[in-house]
């Protein structure tokens, strides 16, 4: 085991993406992006609509071609390589099943393209079913499958390829919300499962801290912040990645700066007590809104919580070294 890890630790990343820049005409997509995922490794990149996360997808699977910059696999520079010659599986948000194949037939498709002779790429195709849980559906046709299975196929499809480094954009997406969340889990399982780096393109930030051990939060085509999800939260490095995160409380503060305020540093039924401005029931309890002198202060409470409201108000105490402070870049730019 410790021998694998110092074998692991002296490999070079699964993928190094260095200096990136991408225009289409005059837009500028990705700008001088950097970014390395270690192998075995899962990556979400996390931004909002138009950041330019496909575009940095794309042009690491040589769909698209960069202005600058390279993109190194395991050590091997392949910016300038076809994409079927870069080894890498992929998923799109669409799938995009053949749909005259079969479920076996489109996963094996990507080793028969690679001249493995049929009989070797079923049986990778099959193993690659099995893990998905979709074995006992590997004769129907994409159109027979539900979402989420059609989902999963086009995962054991990109599995199948044997690829150290999987790409997934918004592999998700298609699916309502009751099945996303089933398969996110199952998703962070089978990439564990198959120790191939993965990087994940998503705008969810659930979906992000769910599935990959490190996120990556892209903003205007530039990398933000990159972290584990968890510390991220804890410590989002500007007020706009703090109110991408979905922090509730960010007050604009002197010289450009902001302060974050996290549930954590707030304690409840102690101190002064402050009037809630407005009240709203929730599934899972209620969101309150209080006049506090920082601000709007925004917090949920639990129903056993929401008893703690006497008269119309609410005692509060926020503890200062909690409160994080941070460059307020919020109104700076787009996406
Ligand atoms: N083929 C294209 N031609 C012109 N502009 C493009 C093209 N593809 C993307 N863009 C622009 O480049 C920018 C980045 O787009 P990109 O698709 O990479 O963003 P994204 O973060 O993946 O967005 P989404 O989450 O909505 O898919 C956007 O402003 C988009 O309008």
């Amino acid at each position: 085991m410790l021998q694998n890890r110092r074998v692991t630790a002296s490999l070079p990343p699964a993928l190094s993406v260095q200096q990136l820049t991408k225009h289409y005409g005059p837009t500028l997509a990705v700008n001088n992006f950097s970014l390395d995922v270690q192998p075995g490794e899962t990556l979400a990149l996390l931004g909002p609509s138009g950041c330019g996360k496909s575009t940095v997808l794309r042009c690491v699977a040589g769909l698209e071609r960069p202005d600058s910059g390279q993109i190194v696999m395991a050590g091997r520079d392949v910016t300038y390589e076809p994409p079927e010659t870069r080894g890498v599986g992929m998923v799109f948000q669409n799938y995009a099943l053949f749909p005259h194949l079969s479920v076996l037939g489109n996963v094996a498709y990507g080793p028969r393209m690679r001249r493995v002779p049929r009989a070797e790429a079923e049986r990778r195709a099959r193993e690659a079913l099995d893990l998905v849980d979709l074995g006992e559906l590997e004769d129907r046709r994409p159109d027979q499958l539900s979402g989420g299975q059609q989902q999963r196929a086009a995962l054991a499809r990109a599995l199948a390829t044997g690829a150290g480094l999987l790409l997934l954009d918004e592999p998700l997406s298609n699916l309502d919300e009751k099945l996303r969340h089933e398969l996110r889990g199952e998703l962070k399982a089978l990439l564990a499962h198959t120790r191939s780096a993965a990087l994940l393109v998503t705008h969810d930030q659930r979906e992000a801290l769910a599935v990959a051990g490190r996120v990556a939060v892209m903003r205007a085509g530039q990398l933000v912040q990159v972290g584990k999800g968890p510390e991220l939260f804890a410590r989002p490095a500007t007020a706009w990645v703090a109110a991408f995160l979905g922090h509730a409380n960010i007050f604009a503060g002197p010289g450009g700066t902001a302060q974050v305020v996290p549930e954590q540093a707030l304690r409840l039924g102690v101190g002064d007590a402050y009037r809630v401005s407005a009240q709203l029931l929730t599934d899972s309890g209620t969101e309150v809104t209080l006049d506090h002198p920082l601000g709007p202060l925004r917090l949920h409470l639990s129903p056993r919580e929401s008893g703690l409201i006497e008269s119309g108000q609410l005692r509060l105490q926020v503890d200062g070294a909690g409160v994080l402070q941070v460059p307020d870049d919020r109104g700076r730019g787009k996406a």
